[in-house]
């Protein structure tokens, strides 16, 4: 524990000031002392071809210094700060870009994208979605950042990650993920990158499922409920005879869960017809003060 003695008022903000120092050197050192693990770890991630981004460590993380965080330093600030130094960690063990949709009329989504990945990563605006899931699919970005799916979108392009090669990209993650601070308004993202999800890790998975053409909603939802998911977010589309399906389920649900070929069998569908788009850890919600 820092001492100082408190004299007059000029030597007490100058003894202040020496304990701030000293804490500054402290947190430094830690810093320093944190960033000395990353080769280690590095290496045992590539010797068990672990990803190196770990969304749901990250989250992990920031709800156990949630947990234990006291007094009146903003929860917001501690977070900006930890995503600074995760991203800088995860940019020591593997370089890291990161392309952003920003619409003309959705800033926000650059602030946002900012907030989470941190000021010292390169990252790039791209007027259109498919520009970002090309980037990422091309492997010039490593993280894309997309406008969370809404129901009843003309060209949604979830439908762009159905694929089944291993290497694809699939959702990781969801921004923001401990409230906008003083980012500008704007959609909910997500991110995507092209590593497989780990299902333990999501709070909430993404499938996509070919349906019978002319099923409906509540038929749908029906068949998710046999089949044992609670659904939060259904999104529909169509053309040409093919239907398709979004559902944004609660939990984790790994790709050969039992309950997605009862659900294959509940829509009469054979499995093959069902995408799993990964997920992401559900974000921290900040309970305002009484
Ligand atoms: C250090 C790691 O790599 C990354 C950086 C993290 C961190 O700085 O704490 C956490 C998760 C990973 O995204 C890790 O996987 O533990």
């Amino acid at each position: 524990m820092l001492d100082f003695p408190i004299m007059d008022s000029e030597t007490s903000l100058d003894s202040l000031r020496q304990k701030i120092d000293q804490i500054d050197d402290q947190l430094h050192d830690l810093l320093i002392e944190r960033t000395s693990l990353v080769e280690e770890i590095r290496s045992r991630k590539s010797r068990n071809g672990t990803p190196v981004i770990q969304p749901a460590r990250e989250a992990a993380i920031f709800r156990r210094l949630a947990g234990r965080h006291r007094g009146p330093f903003p929860l917001g600030a501690v977070h900006r700060i930890w995503r600074e130094i995760i991203t800088a960690i995860t940019a020591l063990q593997q370089p890291i870009a990161v392309a952003v949709h920003v619409p003309d009329d959705q800033p926000g989504a650059w602030d946002a994208a900012r907030d989470h990945y941190g000021s010292q990563v390169p990252m790039t605006p791209y007027s259109t979605i498919s520009q970002v899931i090309r980037a990422v699919s091309e492997r010039s970005a490593t993280i894309g950042v997309l406008p969370m799916p809404t129901e009843d979108e003309a060209d949604p392009w979830w439908r762009q990650l159905m694929s089944r090669d291993a290497g694809a990209p699939r959702i990781i993650g969801r921004l923001p993920f401990a409230g906008r601070g003083n980012a500008r308004t704007g959609r909910d993202a997500v991110a995507i990158a092209c590593q497989a999800v780990e299902p333990a890790s999501c709070d909430r998975t993404f499938i996509v499922v070919e349906v019978p053409a002319q099923i409906s909603r509540a038929r749908l939802q029906s068949c998710l409920s046999a089949a044992g998911f609670q659904c939060d977010l259904l999104a529909a589309w169509a053309s040409d005879g093919l239907s398709l399906a979004l559902a944004e389920l609660r939990g984790a649900v790994a790709p050969d869960d039992a309950r997605l070929a009862d659900l294959s069998a509940q829509l009469g569908e054979p499995i093959d017809r069902l995408f799993h788009l990964g997920g992401y850890a559900e974000p921290f919600v900040t309970t305002p003060r009484a």
